[in-house]
C-alpha cells in the first residue's frame, strides 16, 4: 500500500496543474494538451537567441574560454523546460523551469564575476567558481522547501547582477558600453513589470481581455539576458584579455538601433575586424 502510495505520489507531481502557479493565460484556451498556449509558444524565443548569441560570442570565447558558452547552451534548455512548464502547469516542469534558471545564473558567476569584486579571501577564479558550485547546490536542494519562494529568490538574484553592472560601469566613459547598460536596464525593467503585473494584477488583465503579460516576458528576459550577458561579456573581456582590444559591434549593421551586440577582438591577428 505504501509503495503504491508513493508511485501515485510520483505520478503526481508529474501531473497537469500540479505546480501550485497559474499563470494569467487562460488554461487549455487553444489546444486540450497545452495549458497555457501563448506562455508555452514563447518560451520558444530561446531557441532563436541561444543560437545567434553562441555564434556572436565565440570570437571572444575562443580567446577567453570556451566555457562561456555554457551559458547560451543551457539558457537552450531553459527554454525546452520553460516551454514544459507552460504547457502542464505540473510541479516537475516548475521545478525545472526554476532550476535551470538557477544553474545559468550559477554558470554565469562562475564565468563573468568580476576578479575585482571576489570576497577578499579568494584569488583564484576557479575557488570563485567552486564555491558558486558548493552554493548552487545547497540553494538547488533548499528549492524543495518552498517552492512558491524561488522565482522570487530568483529575481533577487537578478537585482544583485544589476548591483555588480552598477558597480563595474561606475567609471565607464566607453559611449557603445553605456548604451548597451541602459538598453538592457530597460529590457529588464520592461521584462519585470511584465512579470509582475501577471503575478499580481492578472484580475485587472482579465478585465481587458489581455493575459499575455508573462508571455511578453519571455520575449523580454531573454532580449535583456542577450544584451546584458555581452556587456557582461565585453567589460570582461576589458579586464581578462585586453591586449585582444574588444570592441562593440551591432549586427547585422552597426547602424541599427536593436541589433544584436557582439564583441570583436581588433588585436588578434584572424580577426582584424571593424564594424
Ligand atoms: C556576473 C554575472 C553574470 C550572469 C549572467 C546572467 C546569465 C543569464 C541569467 C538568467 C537567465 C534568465 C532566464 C529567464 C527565464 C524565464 C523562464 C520563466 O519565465 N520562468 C518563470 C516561470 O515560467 C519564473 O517564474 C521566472 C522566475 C524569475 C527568473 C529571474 C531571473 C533573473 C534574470 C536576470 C536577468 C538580468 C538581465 C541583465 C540585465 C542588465
Ligand atoms: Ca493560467
Ligand atoms: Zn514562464
Amino acid at each position: 500500500m505504501g509503495g503504491f502510495c508513493s508511485s501515485e505520489k510520483i505520478v503526481g507531481v508529474f501531473s497537469y496543474e500540479s505546480s501550485e502557479i497559474d499563470w494569467c493565460e487562460d488554461n487549455y484556451k487553444h489546444s486540450e494538451h497545452v495549458v497555457e498556449y501563448f506562455n508555452t509558444m514563447s518560451s520558444f524565443i530561446f531557441f532563436l537567441i541561444a543560437p545567434i548569441m553562441l555564434y556572436l560570442l565565440h570570437p571572444y570565447a575562443k580567446e577567453r574560454s570556451l566555457s562561456i558558452h555554457l551559458v547560451w547552451i543551457m539558457m537552450i534548455f531553459v527554454g525546452l523546460f520553460s516551454a514544459y512548464f507552460h504547457m502542464t502547469l505540473s510541479f516537475v516542469g516548475q521545478m525545472l523551469d526554476e532550476l535551470s534558471i538557477l544553474w545559468v545564473l550559477a554558470v554565469g558567476y562562475a564565468v563573468w564575476f568580476p576578479r575585482k569584486l571576489f570576497p577578499s579571501f579568494i584569488k583564484e577564479r576557479t575557488t570563485f567558481s567552486r564555491l558558486v558550485l558548493v552554493i548552487t547546490i545547497i540553494t538547488s536542494v533548499s528549492s524543495f522547501v518552498k517552492p512558491t519562494a524561488n522565482a522570487y529568490a530568483l529575481n533577487c538574484f537578478g537585482l544583485h547582477l544589476l548591483y555588480t553592472l552598477a558597480l563595474e560601469m561606475r567609471c565607464c566613459t566607453d559611449q557603445k558600453a553605456l548604451r548597451l547598460a541602459k538598453l538592457s536596464v530597460a529590457l529588464w525593467i520592461l521584462a519585470i513589470t511584465c512579470w509582475i503585473s501577471d503575478r499580481f494584477g492578472c484580475s485587472f488583465w482579465q478585465r481587458l481581455n489581455f493575459c499575455y503579460l508573462h508571455g511578453l516576458w519571455h520575449i523580454l528576459i531573454v532580449m535583456a539576458v542577450a544584451y546584458g550577458s555581452t556587456l557582461i561579456a565585453y567589460l570582461d573581456a576589458n579586464n581578462e584579455i585586453p591586449y585582444s582590444l574588444p570592441g562593440l559591434c551591432y549586427w547585422p549593421s552597426d547602424k541599427w538601433a536593436f541589433g544584436f551586440p557582439h564583441i570583436v577582438l581588433k588585436g588578434t591577428v584572424k580577426t582584424q575586424k571593424r564594424c
